[in-house]
């Protein structure tokens, strides 16, 4: 009997390890003797840094780098695969979380951080840059972040642009001499959370800068800056990325790390399954428990349960793929053709977020338990 067990973080809860771990206890009542695989997941968002280095041993590093207002801060990167393979998440550097209702701006708020957490990975000895983006406070277009590994954006004075979404009106030329060097060798994979385009009603501005403190004056300011910027750098770099998907994600940093680097864009949890092994460990499981704080039809989106559900029955049609959540939403009815065979929640009763969140991990446990009952009496019963 083979288990893996492959869930995401539980939000404000539990790290995926110690998912995985609650899974592992309540399974082990049942089946003492089968052997349990744990391989911590994540789709690219928060938790990608933890997961990636939890399920390949590798180690997290502090930076000090600038947050999005310009404030020094510590962030958190991870280095997997002997140093070889860098995991960054934009938000630990520029995420939402560093402003508040009196401090939010996106006219001024900056990824200068994101490009210094690049820039300390790449001195680090990192060849390739898993990064992943979304939750952030800013709109600049990842001008900032092309700043930190020395990219010159320039007003018609050449003078070097300030921080933010709104100077990037003013942007006249850019100038790359100066970038790191090391750049053109490494590998970046971005792991966006969303697919919108730079500009436009469906772009970044429009639809993520109300979020970042953006009033509808500012959002139709923002939206012709990075409008503009996208022309400069069609002029400059020659790309053309205003409506490229995924471009709009993270304020545009999508399309500055497309613009600046040789970046990829790619599927978070594709990206995960792929650098864990995910499918090597369950083309022989007869068992697999993916899970996630909150599952519903939007899981079908890229979310962690249908990568695993998906990498499962790829490479092994008998396994029985369990989903298990802290709280399930509508049309979960949506996941079963992607190869999940069943989703539970595992909050036992009416109770507080409080509560379910402080006992999540026995929860987990007992859930996994009851799973186990069943599929056991049901597969032994011949
Ligand atoms: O950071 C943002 O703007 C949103 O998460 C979309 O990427």
């Amino acid at each position: 009997m083979k288990i893996v067990l492959a869930p995401d973080s539980f939000k404000n809860s539990l790290t995926a390890k110690q998912v995985a771990s609650a899974m592992q206890t309540g399974l082990q009542r049942v089946y003492p003797d089968a052997t349990f695989v744990k391989v911590p997941m994540a789709d690219g968002g928060e938790g990608t840094v933890q997961s990636l280095v939890d399920a390949k041993n590798g180690q997290i590093l502090t930076e000090k780098v600038i947050n999005p207002l310009g404030v020094e801060t510590q962030a958190h990167y991870g280095l997997i695969d002997d140093g070889s393979v860098a995991v960054i998440e934009m938000a630990e550097a520029s995420g939402i979380q560093f402003i508040n209702e009196y401090t939010r701006n996106p006219y001024v708020t900056t990824t200068y951080g994101t490009g210094q957490l690049m820039k300390a990975a790449i001195k680090h000895g990192a060849k390739t840059i898993i990064i992943g983006i979304g939750g952030s406070a800013t709109n600049d277009g990842g001008a900032g972040m092309a700043q930190a590994l020395g990219a010159h954006l320039l007003d018609a004075d050449n003078n070097e642009l300030k921080y933010g979404g709104a100077v990037l009106k003013k942007l006249s030329k850019i100038d790359i001499s100066e970038m790191l060097p090391e750049l053109n060798d490494i590998k970046i994979i971005v792991a966006s959370d969303v697919t919108n385009p730079l500009t436009g009603k469906n772009g970044a501005s429009h639809v993520f800068g109300p979020q970042k403190g953006a009033n509808e004056e500012m959002v139709e300011f923002l939206d012709d800056a990075l409008s503009h910027y996208a022309k400069v750098i069609k002029k400059d770099l020659g790309k053309d990325l205003e409506q490229t998907p995924g471009a709009g994600a993270a304020g545009g940093l999508g399309a500055g790390l497309l613009a600046f680097t040789n970046a990829k864009l790619q599927s978070g949890v594709d990206i995960v399954v792929n650098y864990t092994g995910l499918k090597d460990q369950v083309k022989d499981a007869d068992l697999v428990f993916t899970g996630e704080g909150q599952i519903d039809f939007q899981t079908k989106f890229g979310k962690t349960p249908i990568g695993v559900s998906q990498a499962t029955k790829e490479v092994n049609k008998n396994a029985t793929v369990v989903a298990i959540a802290g709280s399930v939403g509508d049309r979960i009815s949506e996941l079963y053709p992607l190869g999940i065979d069943a989703i539970f929640t595992c909050v036992p009763g009416v109770q507080s977020l409080d509560k379910a969140i402080s006992d999540s991990g026995k929860n987990i446990e007992q859930v996994c338990e009851n799973v186990g009952r069943l599929f056991k009496s049901v597969t032994t019963r011949g």
